[in-house]
């Protein structure tokens, strides 16, 4: 419980009030067993619920570009839950004149994050207002991304699974500059036709465009932050962001494993493999 109220704690009083409400009515919190998580396969397949009436609560990860939209938004029609991506609630904040909208075009068209504070708050809106609609669980696309939004939402939901996809940097930014969304229906579409050779002995990438209907042809646009400039600033703010939270974890893992080493005699190859796989598993 100290962990949970420290890290609600952290959040801004509007953001503490809202989560606190949404997660209390909308993602009802079981009693599972010290760090047992509710396994995926205890969810139901469309249609069919968990013992305590919600449904699958599964979080994607990845970096821009990679393919988190698209999967997790056919995820979610399979299994009969909304998919949230903050992006889109990113964007619909940007669509509403305003000072607000403005303060947030100025960050989101440089390839920057939004503060915690604010993604919370949109979050926390979408919740309630899911929890309104009697919505029973959810695929959440692109959130958390820094540690302090990891530690909220560990704070107030059960996540069954998380997915963290990852993909060719060269393919990554060929597919975010060959997106497009229709401006009438809002599917989302990639011009992009991506082949690439394998390295290292390494398998041949190939990702066919996924072209629009005829119909959409005509009304396709592109998102302002999906300009070269602004991608390869949003990959490297990512990668940062990976970057510091594996030397973090890296960090804990050392200091743990100087304590194991003496108070167990551990062997020094012994810890060196550990923390090899440290680096390598989180990288
Ligand atoms: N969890 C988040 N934390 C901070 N900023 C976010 C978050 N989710 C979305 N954003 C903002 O919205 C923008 C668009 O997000 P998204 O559509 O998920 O893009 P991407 O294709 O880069 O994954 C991001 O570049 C960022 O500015």
């Amino acid at each position: 419980m100290a962990g949970i109220s420290r890290a609600i704690r952290a959040c801004s009083a509007a953001s503490r009030r809202t989560l606190a409400a949404a997660s209390a009515a909308a993602l009802p919190k079981e009693a599972p067993a010290a760090g047992v998580r509710a396994p995926a396969a205890a969810t139901g397949r469309k249609g069919r619920d968990r013992e305590d009436g919600r449904r699958v609560q599964w979080v994607f990860l990845g970096c821009p570009g990679v393919g988190k939209g698209t999967y997790a938004s056919r995820l979610s029609q399979l299994l009969d839950v909304p998919h949230i991506a903050t992006g889109d609630l990113v964007r619909d904040a940007l669509a509403a004149p305003g000072p607000f909208s403005k303060q947030l075009a100025e960050i989101v068209n440089h390839g920057k994050l939004v503060s915690d504070e604010i993604i919370i708050n949109l979050l926390s809106r979408r919740l309630e207002e899911g929890e309104e609609k009697g919505e029973l669980g959810f695929i959440l696309d692109g959130f958390p991304r820094t540690i302090r939004q990891a530690e909220i939402l560990e704070g107030v939901t059960d996540i069954d699974l998380v997915i963290n996809l990852k993909l060719r940097e060269e393919a990554l930014l060929a597919k975010c500059l060959g997106r497009r969304m229709c401006s009438q229906c809002g599917g989302n579409f990639n011009v992009a036709s991506i082949d690439i050779e394998g390295e290292n002995g390494g398998p041949r990438m190939y990702m066919p465009p996924l072209l629009p209907p005829p119909q959409c042809e005509s009304k396709l646009i592109t998102r302002p932050d999906d300009t070269e400039e602004v991608v390869k600033e949003r990959l490297r703010v990512y990668h940062d962001l990976v970057c510091s939270t594996s030397l973090r974890l890296l960090f804990h893992s050392c200091i743990l494993l100087s304590i194991l080493y003496h108070l167990c005699n551990l062997s020094a190859p012994f810890v060196l493999v550990w923390v090899w796989k440290m680096i390598v598993c989180h990288r």
